[in-house]
């Protein structure tokens, strides 16, 4: 038999100056950045707690927290990196994740190839496998306004059972 889970993520961060724009591992060229205790990639944290999410894992704060000097600065991929392996450990496999950013200006579409590839990458699985669509807010609310970015991700897991 194969038990097969969802789990869901979502996480915003402040935009500002002087800080880099890095969604799902990718650095997008903008005049802001986003603000954090790592390198506040909104999109890999929200897959990290989408992931840990399905395995009932806890969130992304608790393995990682922001009061830790360990992760100040920290690349999100290597995160995302100890969350897969920690699904690992519990026999889990990734069927696979979708995500959506919310993000005023600059559009991303021609970065998303690139975020896809990375994802994959770092989760050791198909870029087949990594959906990453994007979505302004029709500058309504905190998204509209530019003063921050959002994403939202699914993800399904699985492993054989006995
Ligand atoms: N930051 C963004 C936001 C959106 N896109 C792309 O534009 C399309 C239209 O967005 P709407 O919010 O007006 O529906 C959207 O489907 C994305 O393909 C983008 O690349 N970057
Ligand atoms: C990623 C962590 C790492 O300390 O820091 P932040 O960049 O503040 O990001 P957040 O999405 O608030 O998640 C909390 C932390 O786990």
């Amino acid at each position: 038999m194969i038990n097969i889970r969802i789990g869901q993520g979502y996480d915003v961060h402040r935009l500002k100056e002087g800080y880099p724009l890095m969604i799902g591992g990718i650095e997008v060229p903008h005049h802001v950045g986003s603000e954090g205790h790592s390198d506040a990639d909104v999109l890999i944290h929200a897959i990290c707690d989408a992931l840990l999410g399905a395995a009932a894992l806890g969130d992304i704060g608790t393995h990682f927290p922001d009061t830790d000097p360990a992760y100040k600065g920290i690349d999100s991929k290597k995160l995302l990196k100890v969350v897969v392996e920690l699904l690992q450990n519990e026999g889990y496999a990734i069927g696979n994740v979708d995500a959506t950013v919310c993000l005023q200006r600059p559009k991303i579409k021609p970065y998303i190839p690139a975020m896809r590839e990375c994802l994959a990458q770092v989760m050791g699985i198909d870029i087949s496998q990594v959906s990453v669509k994007a979505t302004t807010t029709e500058k309504l609310g905190f998204v509209g306004r530019e003063e921050g970015i959002s994403a939202l991700a699914v993800a399904l897991i699985h492993k054989k059972q006995a």
